[in-house]
Parts: C-alpha cells; sequence; structure tokens
C-alpha cells in the first residue's frame, strides 16, 4: 500500500501522525476514510472522526452481550460453566465424627484395653467405654464416647495394652465441621472448575444449575493466506486461526464445530473463506453460533466485505472501530437474531487485541459474569503515551512493575508471545508511570471469576 500523505491540510503534521514517526513502530499505520481519499478534506474529515474509547468500547460489548439460558448439568458437563443459582449443601459434611488420622480412637486417659478395629466403611462403629479404643481409619466414622484419635506413629502397642499421647478432642473431624445443612457453600456468578465440582460432589449433588459456555464460531477471510508452511511473496501463513480455539475456550467459551471448514480434512472450529462478499455473507447465515468471530476483511480496502456484509444482513453497529493502538479497526454488530459479530483485524496483533477487548467481554456477559475491573501496575520505566488512543503494550511483570517486552507492533506476535500480560496504557500527552493490566490468558482470574 503507498503512504498516504498525512500531513495537516495547513502542512503541519497531525499529532498522531507524529506518534506514528516516533512512536513505536508498526502500531497500526496511516488511515484513510475510504481506499484512496487522502484528500485534505478526507484528512480533516478523518481527524473529526472519533473512534470509541476503548473501554467505553469493552463495556458496550458487555452490555450488548445477553447472558446465556440456565439450565441443568451433570457434574460431569458442567467444568467452566457459571452457577446460576447458589450452591447449597442440602447435608451436613461431615454428617458424623470422623477420625482425620490412621491409629486409635480412645476414651479417656490411658493406658486403654485394645477392643476392636473400626474400617472405613464401618457404618455403626458402636461405642467405647471408658479406658477402652479401637484400632480406626483415616476417615471413619469415630465410636460414640471417643475422647481423641491417637496417631499409630504415637502408639505404644503392648498385646492389647494401648499407651500413648492423646490430648481431648485431637484428630477428631467433627459432624458438621466443613458445613451444615442448608448453608450456602457458593453464591450464584461461580465459574465452576474442578475443585466446585469436587465440593458439589462432597455435599452429594448430581446436577448443577448453570450457564453454560456460549459458543464462538472463527472465520478467517484473506485470499492470501495458506495454512502450511511459511510466508512467501504473495502468500501469508494464516497465524490468527491457530490462536482463536485456545483465546475462546480459554475466555470460557466453546469453539462452534457445527459449520466446520470443508476445505480441509481435520474436522476444526476454525473456517477460512476466501475474500468474498458472497461467500462471507453466506458463512454468517448459516453459522448458528452465539459469538461469531470474523478476521480480516475489518478496514476500508476492496476486499474488505465485513461491513458490506453486516449491512446486507441488516446487523446493527455496536462499535464500529476504537480508539486503540494496535485494534482500531475492530468492530461489534448485532444481527437482526441476535447472534453477535465482531470484526477483528487481519494484523495479527490487532486480532488478538480486539479478541480480548470486544470477544472477552461479550463472553463474559455471555456467562453471566460482570465486566472484571482491570489491575493497577506500575511501569517504572514509563511507557509513552499515544495522544488520543489506548495502547496495548506486550509486558513482562516483574517485582518492580511492568516492563515492555518490545516487538509489539501490529502485524507481530513476538511481542505478546514472550510476554506475561498487556499493558493498557491510557491516551495522553506524554508518558504513563502507571498502566492497567489486561491478562493474555483471558481465563486466569481474577477473569474466569
Ligand atoms: N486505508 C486503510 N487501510 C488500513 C487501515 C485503515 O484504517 N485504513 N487500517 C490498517 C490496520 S490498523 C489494520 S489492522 C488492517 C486491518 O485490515 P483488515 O482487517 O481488513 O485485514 P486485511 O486487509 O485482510 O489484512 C491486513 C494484514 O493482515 C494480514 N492478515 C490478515 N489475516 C491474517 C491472518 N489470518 N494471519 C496472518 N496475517 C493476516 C494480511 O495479509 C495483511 O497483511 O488494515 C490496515 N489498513
Ligand atoms: O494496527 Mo491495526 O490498528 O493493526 O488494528
Amino acid at each position: 500500500m503507498t503512504q498516504p500523505d498525512t500531513s495537516k491540510p495547513d502542512g503541519s503534521p497531525d499529532v498522531r501522525d507524529r506518534f506514528d514517526k516516533w512512536g513505536p513502530v508498526g502500531e497500526g499505520g496511516p488511515v484513510e476514510d475510504r481506499p484512496g481519499r487522502t484528500t485534505a478534506e478526507g484528512r480533516a474529515a478523518r481527524a473529526r472522526r472519533d473512534l470509541m474509547a476503548w473501554d467505553v468500547a469493552r463495556a458496550l460489548a458487555h452490555a450488548a452481550a445477553r447472558p446465556g439460558a440456565v439450565v441443568r448439568r451433570g457434574l460431569d458437563e458442567a467444568d467452566g460453566c457459571v452457577l446460576a443459582t447458589p450452591l447449597v449443601s442440602p447435608v451436613a459434611v461431615p454428617p458424623v465424627d470422623r477420625a482425620a488420622m490412621d491409629g486409635y480412637a480412645v476414651r479417656g486417659a490411658g493406658p486403654w484395653r485394645v477392643i476392636g478395629q473400626v474400617k472405613a466403611g464401618t457404618a455403626d462403629p458402636g461405642e467405647l467405654a471408658d479406658g477402652e479404643a479401637t484400632g480406626i481409619v483415616t476417615g471413619a466414622a469415630v465410636p460414640a464416647g471417643t475422647t481423641s484419635i491417637l496417631r499409630s506413629e504415637d502408639a505404644i502397642v503392648t498385646g492389647a495394652r494401648l499407651e500413648g499421647p492423646a490430648e481431648d478432642g485431637r484428630h477428631i473431624r467433627r459432624a458438621g465441621e466443613e458445613c451444615r445443612a442448608g448453608d450456602q457453600l457458593l453464591p450464584a456468578g461461580v465459574v465452576i472448575d474442578p475443585a466446585v465440582l469436587g465440593l458439589a460432589a462432597t455435599v452429594g449433588l448430581n446436577r448443577l444449575t448453570v450457564i453454560p459456555p456460549p459458543t464462538v464460531a472463527a472465520l478467517i477471510t484473506g485470499d492470501e493466506l495458506v495454512r502450511q508452511g511459511p510466508s512467501s511473496p504473495g502468500r501469508v501463513r494464516d497465524a490468527i486461526g491457530p490462536m482463536l480455539p485456545g483465546l475462546i475456550t480459554r475466555a470460557g467459551a466453546t469453539p462452534d464445530t457445527t459449520t466446520p471448514d470443508t476445505t480441509t480434512p481435520d474436522t476444526t472450529s476454525v473456517r477460512h473463506l476466501g475474500d468474498s462478499f458472497e461467500g462471507l455473507v453466506g458463512a454468517l447465515r448459516e453459522t448458528r453460533a452465539d459469538l461469531i468471530l470474523v478476521s480480516g476483511s475489518s478496514a476500508s480496502g476492496p476486499a474488505d466485505h465485513l461491513r458490506p456484509a453486516l449491512n446486507a444482513l441488516g446487523a446493527e453497529m455496536i462499535v464500529d472501530g476504537v480508539a486503540c493502538r494496535p485494534g482500531h479497526p475492530q468492530a461489534l454488530a448485532q444481527l437482526p437474531d441476535g447472534r453477535l459479530v465482531i470484526g477483528l483485524p487481519g494484523n495479527p496483533f490487532a486480532a488478538l487485541v480486539a479478541f480480548l477487548t470486544l470477544g472477552v467481554a461479550a463472553i463474559t456477559r455471555m456467562r453471566g459474569l460482570p465486566l472484571p475491573e482491570l489491575t493497577n501496575i506500575a511501569v517504572p520505566g514509563g511507557l509513552p503515551c499515544h495522544p488520543t488512543s489506548t495502547r496495548l503494550v506486550p509486558i513482562r511483570l516483574t517485582p518492580q512493575g511492568a516492563v515492555p517486552v518490545g516487538h509489539g507492533g501490529a502485524a507481530m506476535l513476538r511481542g505478546p508471545a514472550s510476554a506475561d500480560a498487556l499493558a493498557v496504557v491510557a491516551p495522553g500527552p506524554s508518558e504513563a508511570i502507571a498502566a492497567r493490566l489486561l491478562p493474555l490468558d483471558p481465563g486466569s482470574r481474577p477473569w474466569g471469576g
């Protein structure tokens, strides 16, 4: 592409263009109102066009999405769902006093006479009289009258005679210690993870009332893309397709496989389309996912069909460009049937930023979760601000704060691949010494809930 003349009508450079020249390279690029429109009028119009602030776009994507329908799910299919109702225990846990150690249940002060053995599955362990003891295993119900559990390693056994230290109440897990019947263990809105599943099973539940993960389809556009081997003149290796299933899953959604790519023998959740208006309209029509990601086609070149396709389908544009770098051509639209479409810019880091901005916000709401606050972090070395756009900068986290890793251009993934997170640098006149932290893994807490 030829570089458009980006100077102001009066000949002085636009402040954004100054930043492009002086700021980190490759973070976006010159912008035209439409292909070839580089006149003074076009530049002035561009300067007037206010892109939506990054935080506003994120909040709108969250607000536009609808939480999924509440369903009942078995524990074996509830991982990653969100609790739609509080988790209330119907029973006390443990239901009876249990031994916390292998050894002996004893009553009163020693020495004791050993009268038997309680096994793990013994339903009625009987009762001990003063001066009596019985062998017992961890988790077994203690006999009535037990005052302490003497650990096997502390026991001195001579025939049926037992001696050892047995402080009152020691090593006994009391009935109802973890919870009583009717206790609320977790509120609605908790993301179900393996510990939650184990807890639900502990309190005897088989099914949970949940919001299941939304389904997300990925459509990759671009005639120039190849899926094997390196880029070459005229050919670009698809770098967005391989990122999306993992991002979708980490954000708590399910990659849609109902309309797989017919051009590859493998079952895949990512569908490759050429640069065709009809092809894109058809794919948007037939894909049933709750959210559809479309990569490429987001700008205003002759092969950029996303906005015309959305228009043809009667979609409402909710976000149409965001004041951020990279990723400014990202977009969010709603189809008349309620499905959401997110346009990810073709430059791979810009696509990643757009997913972490609009994609994660929409998916979060579809899961019934609030939009997470981003934590603040110090940037001891400072980061240049963009005068009007939020910058998303790959950083490593150190005990002193965030340190940029470099290689943060829109077309590069080297920076984000070696980063811990992105620093969200608010627009401003000079340098930021603090930023907010946007996790690269949207499933990491607090994002995951
Ligand atoms: N006149 C304008 N041109 C451009 C603007 C603009 O505002 N006005 N914005 C630039 C920015 S910033 C971006 S980002 C891109 C967005 O372009 P598209 O979303 O339309 O994507 P393409 O034009 O198809 O591709 C851009 C670039 O990225 C490469 N690409 C595309 N898909 C992939 C992929 N799956 N894996 C790897 N690389 C991919 C593609 O080959 C191009 O090099 O527009 C700028 N232009
Ligand atoms: O920089 Mo573009 O801003 O790659 O989305």
